[in-house]
């Protein structure tokens, strides 16, 4: 699926000017408070109407200005979960999942209503009402009810910000299960880089209400400079790899990467499985030896390829480690102890304890 969207829009002082089309799974779209991110997404849902301007998904139009073309939200085919549940209070969650499949012409009904359940873990709950459900569980109906309508198009409004750290981890995995097995298309909205970093396959990045940049997930993730300076030692790289073994004496997991392989605390993942992780700038050293005598497993050797002043005493290195780029950031009194220049031959090194939940997660099969 292509999702094309070209629009600009006003609303009060501020002026939304994007452009960006995507093929992704999962696509991000990824911005401070405030950027436009739900803007956007009302606009492609059909609940804004941009001032001018075309989304089309595989190049059908949802609106286009030009032609005077505006398809009401119903008939869009694109399911909204927002933050809140948003579930119909005096209904069963089996009659809040039924709600939107009435909505459906029966020939372009295509989602099976015990698959969405099963994906999604609710079948035990339809006899309940919402009031009795807890917050994930009420987010997971959500999405079911959204999915059930057979939307060409799901979008996701941060569906996790209301939850706390324990529902979101018991969330995500349904959303990876989603995004892997539903066969549609995703639009996330979030300024959160670990969910952005677990779930995406592509990125588009908001700022004040136009796009900094879009593209595959671990090519964005690593350009430290459009995160705030704030979230900037979350950022860093993304990497894929294979598990290719457990070490059961000490519970490290071993994952091959392009990179090079990393130790990781062990992981319920078998053999031969795919993870990705997250390698943030703050977790990584530079050094200019192989070092010894050092607790961190982790030593991958690459090429320094730039080192990019930023806020303050810091500096992100980034190292060219086999074709995969690792950020590092470092204080620049290091660099400068170090001599570091771009060219020179370096190890990157990564405590194993920094891979924790946040940024470990399976990544998407691939297209
Ligand atoms: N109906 C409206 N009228 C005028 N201004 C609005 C309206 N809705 C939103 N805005 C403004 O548009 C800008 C973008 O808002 P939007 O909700 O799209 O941002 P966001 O990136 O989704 O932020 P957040 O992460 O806080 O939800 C903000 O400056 C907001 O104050």
């Amino acid at each position: 699926m292509m999702l094309s969207v070209d629009v600009s829009h006003r609303q009060g002082d501020f002026t939304l000017d994007c452009r960006f089309d995507s093929e992704g799974r999962l696509t991000a779209l990824f911005g401070p408070s405030g950027s436009g991110k739900t803007t956007l997404a009302n606009i492609i849902a059909g609940l804004v109407r941009p001032r001018r301007g075309v989304v089309s998904i595989d190049g059908r139009a949802l609106v286009d200005t030009g032609s005077g073309l505006f398809l009401p939200p119903h008939r869009r085919r694109v399911g909204y979960v927002f933050q809140d549940a948003r579930l119909f209070p005096h209904m069963s969650v089996a009659a809040n999942l039924r709600y939107g499949r009435n909505y459906v012409p029966a020939g372009e009904r295509y989602a099976d209503f015990d698959h969405v359940v099963d994906l999604l873990g609710i079948g035990h709950l339809q006899d309940r009402h919402p009031a009795g459900l807890s917050g994930g569980e009420k987010q997971r109906v959500a999405i079911g009810r959204a999915l059930l309508a057979s939307p060409r198009l799901l979008l996701m409004d941060e569906p996790l910000a209301a939850l706390d750290d324990a529902r979101k981890g018991e969330i995500l995995p349904y959303v990876e299960r989603l995004r892997d097995e539903a066969g549609i298309p995703i639009v996330y909205v979030s300024h959160s880089i670990a969910e952005v970093g677990r779930l995406a396959t592509d990125m588009v990045v908001l700022a004040g209400g136009r796009v900094s940049a879009s593209g595959p997930t671990a090519a964005i993730m690593q350009r430290l400079d459009l995160l705030s300076a704030e979230e900037q030692p979350e950022g860093g790289a993304v990497l894929d790899g294979t598990v290719i073994g457990h070490d059961d004496n000490f519970d490290v997991t071993e994952l091959r990467t392009r990179a090079g392989t990393f130790r990781l605390p062990r992981i319920a993942a078998s053999e031969g499985s795919t993870l990705r992780v997250r390698i943030r700038a703050r977790d990584v050293l530079v050094a200019t030896r192989r070092p010894e005598g050092l607790s961190a497993l982790n030593v991958v050797p690459g090429t320094l390829r730039a080192l990019e002043p930023r806020e303050g005493a810091a500096l992100d290195a980034s190292i060219d480690c086999n074709g995969e780029i690792l950020v590092a950031r470092i204080t620049r009194q290091s660099a400068a102890t170090l001599g570091l220049v771009p060219g020179g031959a370096v190890f990157a090194v990564v405590k194993t304890i920094s891979f924790d939940s946040h940024n470990t997660a399976r990544p998407a099969p691939a297209a």
